[in-house]
């Protein structure tokens, strides 16, 4: 197990040395980075790897939970392992951070992955309902429609056993940790620090994802300078579960794009 105390916060990560260029990867909201086991397995056996539990997930502290200290946590796992740049590979929330991190430490950031996201997900008024949620009733409740949101009908019919864990995953993040993540959600719109990024970057959406349906990623890719974008068919809001394969192409497509 690998884990440190930076930025304020005790994190837990995995970090895989190794030779090339290094990939990072960065979860959504109500999971931990296993997400990207499926991807990771794709990657060529020697690209170093760093996946982080963003505070509030996984094993990670729960403490003091916004965009700056989610955003300065990655840089500070990137230093402490030694990583002085990485494409960056984010889904949903993840996406967010991977975004703010190529707008506040351009030096860290060779180019990007942004999965299922956006410069602003959801309104204040979704995120409220889900905050009061969360607190009133737990996640537990609130889980079996978030895994409609998360995964494709096919996938839930097909992949029960599947589904069972990341039901339990979803289930195991602490209300407070969810909550604090759902409030960060509400108050970030990155629009006009996004237009900025100038690193090669690929958008992927999912054609059956509920949280963030492909017109908000076409959206993104727009705002970003020869920004590729794609949507994978029937897949959902996690295309690290349900579509590693293409994730793990696009990472190796872009990191042919870096100069
Ligand atoms: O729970 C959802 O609706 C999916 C999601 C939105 C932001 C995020 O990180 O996950």
């Amino acid at each position: 197990m690998m884990f440190a105390t930076l930025n304020g916060a005790t994190l837990h990560y995995r970090f895989r040395a190794g030779q090339g260029r290094a990939v990072v990867f960065l979860n959504s909201l109500g999971t931990d980075f296993r997400i990207w086991d499926a991807v990771i397995d794709q990657l060529p056996a020697e690209t170093p790897v760093l996946c982080i539990d963003k505070r509030g997930h996984g094993l990670s502290d729960g403490n003091d939970i916004t965009m700056p200290n989610l955003v300065g946590d990655v840089a500070a796992l990137m230093d402490h392992t030694g990583l002085t740049s990485a494409l960056v590979c984010g889904v949903s929330v993840g996406g967010l951070i991977a975004q703010g991190l190529a707008t506040t430490r351009p030096d860290l950031v060779s180019g990007l992955v942004l999965c299922c996201t956006g410069a602003k997900i959801g309104d204040a008024a979704m995120w409220n309902t889900r905050i009061s949620a969360v607190q009133t009733d737990g996640i537990g409740a609130m889980a079996p429609a978030i895994l409609e949101r998360w995964f494709s009908a096919q996938f839930r019919a097909e992949q029960p056993t599947a589904l069972a864990i990341y039901r339990n995953m979803l289930a195991r993040t602490t209300a407070n940790g969810y909550a604090a993540v759902c409030a960060t959600l509400r108050d970030t719109d990155s629009t006009a620090a996004t237009r900025t990024i100038t690193v090669p970057t690929h958008c992927i959406a999912g054609s059956a994802d509920l949280s963030t349906p492909p017109d908000l990623v076409r959206a993104l890719s727009a705002l970003i300078q020869g920004a590729t974008f794609e949507v994978i068919a029937d897949c959902g809001h996690l295309p690290c579960i349900e579509a590693p394969k293409t994730v793990a192409q696009a990472i190796n497509a872009v990191h042919k794009r870096i100069q």
